[in-house]
């Protein structure tokens, strides 16, 4: 598992460490770890001595961490340069060490500009977790030289301009190739917009001892763990069977899609109930249909309802019926926009599967007015404020994609192996199929979700195929479960190669 903790959390463990260490001990181990990995970086594109790095220097420990980075450099015989970004606030025992090294003062911001322009590397030390709101205008200018020369940025902590508990970014922010965070992960690395800000990250750890994490991301050998696997004394109604009610004479597409999920999770046999049992059947022939709805379509360990139901009273009575069976409960899609229309239901074994769009009506629904921007715009808080109005476990689908449960001290779940390219038609089908699926297998909704996100972001990644990816169906993407399935249970480690996949690892 991956943790991330919020800025309190992180301060609250370094100030009981610092009580127990020499001064300055935490800030030369951040220092030092960080300076290794820009070694690392300079080496790989060509050597360090004689190599050009660019120091943003802010007025804090951010900027301190960055001086005393610098100065090893500089003892490594790189030409490092530093941009004072406030000349009156700056850590002085930094600034004495980085100039005794050989680091020096770049001059007016013309010549900062120019230094950035001939610069190998250029670290972002302008603010950490003490950072408030969108960067402020003295930064802007060296931003804009950075963008202009494309030179790549290591991000000392965190990229400044990103909300180090949130991943929102107020205006401007730096885009790093490659964060170097300190001590644990901080929840904006790892949710959208700011971890799409953070490139690689990469955690350099400082001994500080933190508490149950705000924010945590599976990782395969957890994935492995949780994977319903049958034993000998399994059959296929001990495996659990999920029950779908999805499709319409408009949508049959999205039940074939959900059920051939299904079919590929946890589950040891697949119900149908709909409009679109011909055409299941024709993809499916193991399905058990049935035109009845959920209260007579036989016994299921779950239920998911939704995906292209659509919204007249027929889909009504299906959820209603669906709720009233006591077997835990995914409702996706048009059931989402049914539930919106009645409120909160509050249900410890409910799953809901929005993407922002769905997120909104749901809100909506409780009481709340947001636009889609905003929830794309602050999705971890969103993700919270809707599992705690709904009582139940949520789903929120899009760039990064989170799963959080009613209980706000329950760490919510990010998503790390998402692609863009599962941005397709009938994706979110297969989604809900799949944790479906797992729901039935007895999985908790928190699990259920996050086990089939991950699942569902490799299977979009096998599809699409290595590295720059090719545009894929969702058809594609529940085909390729079953290689996303072995290559969790292998327990293998994937090395996956682009920037923020590496953060799998
Ligand atoms: N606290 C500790 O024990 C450790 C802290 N470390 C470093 O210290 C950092 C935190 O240091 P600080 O608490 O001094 O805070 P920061 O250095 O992150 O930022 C605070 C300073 O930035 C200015 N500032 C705030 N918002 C700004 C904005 N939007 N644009 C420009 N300037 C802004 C403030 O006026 C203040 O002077 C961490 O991110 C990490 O890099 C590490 O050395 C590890 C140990
Ligand atoms: N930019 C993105 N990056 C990663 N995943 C995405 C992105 N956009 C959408 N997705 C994923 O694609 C799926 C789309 O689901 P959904 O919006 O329900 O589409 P549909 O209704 O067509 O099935 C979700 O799993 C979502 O998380
Ligand atoms: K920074």
């Amino acid at each position: 598992m991956r943790y991330a903790h919020t800025v309190e959390q992180v301060r609250a463990a370094e100030g009981e460490l610092r009580q127990l260490l020499p001064e300055g001990t935490l800030m030369q181990r951040a220092a030092a770890g960080l300076a290794a990995t820009c070694a690392e970086l300079l080496r790989a594109s060509g050597r360090i001595y004689g190599s050009r790095v660019v120091l943003l220097v802010g007025s804090g420990d951010n900027g301190a961490d960055t001086l005393f980075a610098g100065a090893r450099l500089a003892a490594r015989g790189a030409r490092v340069g530093a941009v004072l970004l406030d000349q009156d606030r700056v850590h002085r025992a930094a600034l004495t060490a980085f100039r005794a090294a050989g680091g020096v003062l770049t001059g007016d911001q013309r010549e900062g500009c120019a230094e950035i322009a001939r610069a190998d590397l250029v670290l972002d030390g302008i603010v950490g977790i003490g950072g408030r709101g969108g960067l402020r205008a003295g930064a802007l200018p060296y931003l804009r030289a950075v963008e202009r020369a494309g030179v790549p940025v290591v991000a000392v902590d965190l990229p400044s301009g990103v909300d180090a508990d949130t991943g929102e970014v107020a205006g401007d922010a730096v885009r790093a190739a490659v964060t170097v965070t300190f001590g644990t992960h901080k929840p904006g690395l790892l949710v959208d917009p700011g971890a799409e800000y953070a490139g690689v990250v990469r955690l350099v750890p400082i001994g500080i001892a933190v508490p149950s994490a705000a924010v945590e991301a599976l990782q395969h050998a957890d994935v492995a763990a949780l994977l319903p696997r049958p034993s000998g004394e399994s059959d296929k109604y001990r495996r659990g069977v999920v029950g779908i009610a999805a499709g319409s004479a408009r949508y049959p597409g999205a039940a074939v899609l959900a059920v051939s999920s299904a079919l590929h999770a946890g589950a040891g046999a697949v119900r149908y109930t709909g409009s679109a049992a011909a055409e299941v059947v024709r993809a499916h022939p193991e399905v058990l249909v049935s035109d009845q709805g959920p209260a007579q379509a036989g016994r299921v360990q779950a239920w998911v309802v939704g995906p292209g139901l659509s919204d007249g009273e027929e889909a009504q009575r299906t959820l209603d019926q669906a709720l009233d069976a006591a077997v835990p409960l995914l409702l996706d899609a048009d059931a989402l926009r049914l539930l919106a229309r009645r409120g909160p239901v509050p249900r410890p074994d409910l799953l809901l599967t929005p993407h922002a769009g769905e997120a909104v009506a749901l809100l909506a629904g409780a009481g709340v007015q947001a636009t889609r921007e905003q929830v794309e715009a602050s999705r971890l808080p969103y993700a919270r404020r809707l599992a705690e109005l709904y009582g139940c476990t949520v789903l929120l689908k899009g760039s990064t994609t989170l799963v959080a449960g009613p209980d706000p001290a329950v760490p919510v779940r990010v998503n790390p192996t998402g692609t863009p390219w599962l941005a397709t038609a009938g994706s979110g089908d297969v989604l809900s199929g799949l944790a479906g699926s797992l729901l039935a297998a007895g999985l908790a909704p928190l699990d259920a979700g996050s086990v089939a996100a991950y699942l569902h972001g490799l299977a979009g990644r096998t599809a699409s195929g290595a590295a720059e990816g090719a545009p894929i169906t969702a058809s594609e993407v529940a085909a390729a479960l079953p290689a996303a399935w072995r290559d969790v249970a292998r327990g293998a480690e994937t090395v996956l190669s682009l920037g923020k996949q590496l953060r799998i690892g």
